[in-house]
């Protein structure tokens, strides 16, 4: 399956945006983490600044809804023109009436999992979404250590998703100490924020998260 790399853009300059959107061309999608300090204990950007950025790049929009109810207000987002939406399983009221909706507005369907929520109860789900996203550090904040206690789970999802054409995300402490663990367990999308942005390069450091992941999936078969 492709490797992608989606760099969050919480590790960005949100007074500079643009700029470092710009600075990493490389990136197979901008992932975009909204926060509504009640999911979780921080607040970030909404659907304005979403439909901002959607008018100054064709790059793919990976949304990444931490918030309430997001039955209400991830529509919108597919409606801005994001091409894949993710909402929290945690915190979706009609998962399956939700990913529906996406989907019949163009974007791809992504359900997201905390740290402590198993994979297995959702396999009857799983025909009805695009993505897995694993959380690997509660959601929250960036710069997290990556929780190593995540990998089983994604060894199980990429088990339990057979051979459908599913993206197992992975968003949390990703970077070149734990991307090729990330990718031996199954994961083939991979949320970096404070690693790319970090970096010196933070195009450079893109293509040596890629090189990792592909080594190891290549090696996968
Ligand atoms: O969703 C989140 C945090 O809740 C992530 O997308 C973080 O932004 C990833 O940041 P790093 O752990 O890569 O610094
Ligand atoms: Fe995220």
């Amino acid at each position: 399956m492709e490797i992608k790399i989606t760099p969050s853009l919480l590790s960005a300059d949100f007074a500079n945006l643009q700029r470092d959107i710009e600075a990493i061309g490389s990136a197979d999608g901008l992932h975009i983490d909204v926060m509504d300090y009640h999911f979780v204990p921080n607040l970030t950007l909404g659907l304005p600044v979403v439909q901002s950025i959607r008018k100054v790049t064709d790059q793919f929009l990976d949304i990444h809804l931490m918030i309430d109810d997001p039955d209400r207000w991830a529509p919108s987002y597919a409606e801005a023109g994001a091409q894949s939406v993710t909402f929290h399983v945690e915190a979706a009221k009609a998962p399956i009436r939700l990913a529906r909706e996406l989907r019949r507005l163009g974007a791809r369907a992504g359900l997201g999992l905390n740290p402590a929520t198993d994979i297995d109860s959702l396999r009857d789900v799983l025909d009805e979404v695009d993505m897995i996203l694993i959380m690997t550090v509660e959601p929250g904040f960036g710069g997290q250590k990556f929780l190593d206690l995540c990998l089983s789970k994604i060894e199980r999802t990429r088990t339990l998703i057979g051979d459908r054409d599913i993206w197992v995300q992975v968003d949390g402490g990703v970077s070149t100490e734990t991307i090729e663990r990330c990718a031996e367990a199954g994961a083939n999308v991979f949320v970096a924020g404070s690693a790319v942005f970090g970096a010196d390069d933070p195009d450079a450091m893109i293509t040596t998260l890629r090189e990792k992941a592909s080594a190891v999936c290549g090696s996968r078969g």
